[in-house]
């Protein structure tokens, strides 16, 4: 039994702090707001973000950032990524030397374009070779209800990795490890671009051949560009990879397929977002994927035109028309780029 603090009580963090009580540890959550702490204490329940869900007696909840990661043996961060420097700044005193660190969170950081671990590793350089990333196809949705799960977890310190897997593996959520941690975060960050794309391409009514094109070509994207980031291509098969691009661009459960579904049905960015009240990733990632195609060189179709709908005004439809009409392409020439 582990004494673990896991920092972000939204729909993920509160799910996978659920899963660990489960487990049998003993889990307390970090809330930004002291009613959501009081709720998952009182009724263990938190509705804003899991509507229906009842957590295991072991899941407690407290405002007090000091109160919940002193003295845990595992910390694990599960914030919207333009949180996380700002949370490890916050967290630094009360960290135990000897804790593990986990993070959850798929993005990147704004104008640095730093991947979670590399933030994380920046700002506690003690943990630099022994973060560990949990990534792959999984809904908060789902896995409150216990419905079978598979995910990874990425270290370059194999001793974590499977310390990790050992408290989170149970009947429903089954994890593998891997020690690539570059292609697990790119994977992770960058499929929520692409299913932004299939949200809109769904919602414009272009049916499977487009989401089928969108999710391959997409996944061609992402092993380029995370070639080039220093990934290991073989992960883009993986759950972080294929795994996660499925599970999200074919979900209704999907912020950002979601958020893709409602821009093709007229809605301006600024009120898809603002009536979303849970973080919607693709949007932010959409433009440090956006950057990270200039900076490497990398052509990066699908990412250049969901920019231009987002922050260019670009009409969707003529987005599409742009990416059919490109020049004639050799897949397996063009593939090998990436693999
Ligand atoms: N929801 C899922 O099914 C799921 C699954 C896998 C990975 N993820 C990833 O987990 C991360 C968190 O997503 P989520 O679904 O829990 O988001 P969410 O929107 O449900 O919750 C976000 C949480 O972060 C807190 N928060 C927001 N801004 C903050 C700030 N500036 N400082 C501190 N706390 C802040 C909110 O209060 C809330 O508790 C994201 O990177 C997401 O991609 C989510
Ligand atoms: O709801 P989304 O689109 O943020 O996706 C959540 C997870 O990343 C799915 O694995």
């Amino acid at each position: 039994m582990k004494q673990i603090a896991v920092i972000g009580a939204g729909s993920w963090g509160t799910v996978l702090a659920n899963v660990l009580a489960d487990n049998g540890h003993d889990v307390t959550l970090w809330a930004r707001k002291e009613e959501i702490a009081n709720e998952i204490n009182t009724f263990h329940r938190n509705h804003a973000y899991l509507v229906e869900a009842e957590f295991h007696p072991n899941l407690t909840a407290s405002s007090s950032l000091e109160a919940v990661v002193k003295n845990k043996e595992v910390v694990l961060f599960v914030v919207p990524s333009h949180a996380m420097r700002d949370m490890l700044i916050k967290i630094k005193p009360y960290v135990r030397t000897d804790a593990l660190l986990i993070h959850a969170t798929k993005g990147f950081e704004q104008e640095s374009w730093k991947r979670m671990s590399e933030v994380i590793a920046e700002e506690l350089p003690e943990w630099h070779d022994k973060i560990v990333v949990l990534s792959g196809p999984s809904h908060a949705e789902e896995v409150i209800r216990r419905s079978p799960t598979t995910v990874v977890v990425a270290s370059s310190c194999q001793d974590s990795a499977e310390l990790t897997q050992t408290i989170f593996i149970n009947s429903y959520f089954r994890v593998y490890t891997n020690p690539d941690v570059v292609g697990v975060e790119i994977g992770g960050a960058l499929k929520n671009i692409i299913a932004l794309a299939t949200g809109l391409a769904d919602g414009l009514g272009y049916g499977d051949n487009a989401r089928a094109a969108l999710m391959t070509r997409g996944l061609a994207e992402i092993a380029r560009v995370g070639s080039a980031m220093g990934a290991e291509p073989i992960t883009f098969v993986g759950l972080a990879g294929v795994g996660d691009l499925i599970g999200t661009c074919t979900s209704k459960h999907s912020r950002n397929w979601r958020a893709g579904y409602a821009i093709s049905q007229g809605k301006s960015l600024s009120e898809v977002l603002s009536e979303m009240k849970m973080v919607v990733e693709g949007v932010k990632t959409t433009r440090a994927g956006h950057a990270l195609k200039e900076k490497y060189n990398i052509e990066m179709p699908i990412t250049e035109q969901l920019y231009a709908v987002l922050f260019q005004d670009k009409d969707p439809k003529l987005a599409v028309e742009d990416l059919m009409n490109r020049g004639k392409t050799r897949e397996l020439q063009e593939m090998a780029q990436g693999w």
